[in-house]
């Protein structure tokens, strides 16, 4: 089996993580999550090695050199992000696919490297009120960082066309039932 890379990108609080999770716990024998590397601290019930690997950023910046990220990037200011080449192989010898949460520039970095192996799906919210509003009723950031994901969402909403597909997430069941059946129809064609 050739591995393949499902990618779900959208600005924060668009929900792709939400979407994820719910195909993560369907599919768990097809597919597994790609476990980023991040600088930023764990937020209450996240787990090392389970949600990001957690590491300071003098390590990130020594596995950079040392070359071991198909990806990375600075993703809000001093935070970074990484998919670990060692992550992606690891899955891939499982005889699953790899699904990935990842930021818009991330997505596109993916995709560009993998070409048809991969499927690039761009989570849209149905406005920026909304995912004004969904990004505050997650409370995880404080008004600072807020204002960062906002104006960081602006611009990532003008790169959706770029994505092999669009998914709109108005209603979430809809939202999943729709993810499901792009991925599947995905990973069934040669
Ligand atoms: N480029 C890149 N972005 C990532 C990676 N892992 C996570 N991200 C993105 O970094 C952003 C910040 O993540 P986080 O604060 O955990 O989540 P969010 O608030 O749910 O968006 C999100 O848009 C993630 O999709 C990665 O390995 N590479
Ligand atoms: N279709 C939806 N309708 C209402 N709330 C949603 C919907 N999809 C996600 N959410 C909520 O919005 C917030 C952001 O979703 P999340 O999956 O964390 O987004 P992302 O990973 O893109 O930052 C969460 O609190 C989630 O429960």
């Amino acid at each position: 089996m050739e591995g393949k890379l499902i990618i779900f990108s959208a600005p924060s609080g668009a929900g792709k993580t939400t979407i994820v999770k719910h195909l993560l716990a369907k599919h768990p024998d097809r597919i597994s999550f790609s476990i980023s590397a991040s600088t930023r601290a764990p937020r209450e019930g996240e787990v090392d090695g389970r949600d990001y690997y957690f590491i300071s950023k003098e390590e990130f910046l020594h596995r950079i050199a040392k070359k071991e990220f198909i990806e990375f990037e600075e993703v809000y200011t001093g935070t970074f992000y990484g998919t670990l080449r060692a992550e992606v192989e690891r899955i891939w010898a499982l005889g699953r696919h790899v699904i990935f949460d990842i930021d818009v520039e991330g997505g596109l970095h993916l995709k560009r490297k993998f070409g048809d192996r991969a499927l690039a799906i761009f989570v849209q919210p149905p406005s920026m009120e909304i995912l004004i509003q969904r990004l505050r009723g997650r409370g995880t950031d404080s008004d600072e960082k807020l204002a960062e994901r906002i104006a960081k969402a602006e611009k990532e909403l003008t790169y959706a066309h770029r994505f092999d597909i669009i998914l709109r997430n108005d209603d979430l069941e809809k939202a999943c039932a729709e993810a499901e059946k792009l991925m599947l129809d995905f990973l069934s064609a040669t």
